[in-house]
């Protein structure tokens, strides 16, 4: 397998880099982002958060935006992004930003045209991180964190994978998918019109059915123009109250759907991941 280093930056003590890669599950290039802590060049391996980005972002949204570095590489932490969809001229498209090319969902697509490539479900949970600890100086210890569509991804990927993951954490996500326009019109393409088939990609009917629990903490803007028509983070507290779930979700005060936002929260995150990936 051929993995191209595309950029190195040093960053705090550590390394931020690129790379691009055949994506057997996706059919396509793709690209990720990881940024090594200062703790990985010492021969010992790190733990790994991913992260998973919003509609529109590629790899580069959170690592230029967000500002984890400096706590990342303070807990020694490695983080990976990657990129939000398949990508290239052959894999299939919409008009609208909200689904497409940078609007993967995270789900396995049964749908032509898109289930020819947009499978980032099984990209996220299998070969990204079998890439990762093949390659990186990086043990088994994973968590998973995401924004908007990638808090969504973030969510549904913890609860379904609960032995895979020390924790999990979200800013703004898309909570009850199978009840909002983004949702639907992303749902409807991907898996089809039969909603039976949908349930196994919402945040909120997993977490209320849930037996087994990763600990799970969400923040959320109270000034998100997005939270009532799109988000629903009420939803996902209900959800929690009726199975038990571990989750602290935090109602934020003025916040908006930015990463002006998360990065005033991304250090409360990484310290809740790190206490989790210390076990
Ligand atoms: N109204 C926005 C919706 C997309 C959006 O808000 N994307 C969020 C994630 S859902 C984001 O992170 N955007 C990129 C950025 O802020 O760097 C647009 O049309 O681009």
């Amino acid at each position: 397998m051929t993995v191209e280093n595309i950029s190195v930056n040093k960053s705090f003590g550590g390394w931020h880099k690129q790379y691009s890669h055949h994506s057997k599950t996706l059919n396509c290039a793709m690209r990720f982002a990881i940024y090594l802590p200062p703790q990985a060049s010492n021969g010992k391996k790190v733990p790994v958060l991913y992260w998973l980005s919003g509609l529109t972002c590629t790899d580069e949204n959170f690592m230029q935006k967000a500002g984890a570095q400096r706590m990342a590489a303070e807990l020694g932490i490695a983080i990976v992004a990657p990129d939000t969809s398949p990508r290239g001229d052959d894999v299939a498209d919409d008009d609208g930003y909200d689904l497409g090319k940078g609007a993967g969902f995270y789900v396995n697509a049964t749908q032509a045209p898109w289930n020819r490539h947009y499978r980032m479900y099984d990209y996220v949970v299998n070969e990204l991180p079998q890439l990762i600890e093949s390659m990186f100086p990086v043990s088994d210890k994973r968590s998973i964190a995401g924004h908007s569509m990638g808090g969504h991804g973030a969510l549904v990927i913890a609860m379904r994978n609960p032995q895979a993951y020390q924790s999990v954490s979200a800013f703004s996500p898309i909570a009850n998918p199978v009840n909002c326009p983004w949702g639907k019109k992303a749902f409807t393409a991907y898996l089809g019109r039969d909603t039976t088939t949908w349930a196994e990609y919402d945040a909120s009917l997993l977490m209320r059915q849930a037996t087994e629990f990763v600990p799970a903490l969400v923040d959320q803007g109270e000034a998100d123009d997005f939270l009532i028509e799109q988000l629903k983070s009420e939803v996902l507290e209900a959800a929690a109250n009726v199975s038990g779930y571990p989750l602290t979700l935090n109602m934020q005060e003025g916040f908006d759907h930015s990463y002006y936002f998360i990065a005033s929260f991304i250090e409360n995150h990484l310290r809740f991941h790190a206490e989790h990936l210390a076990k």
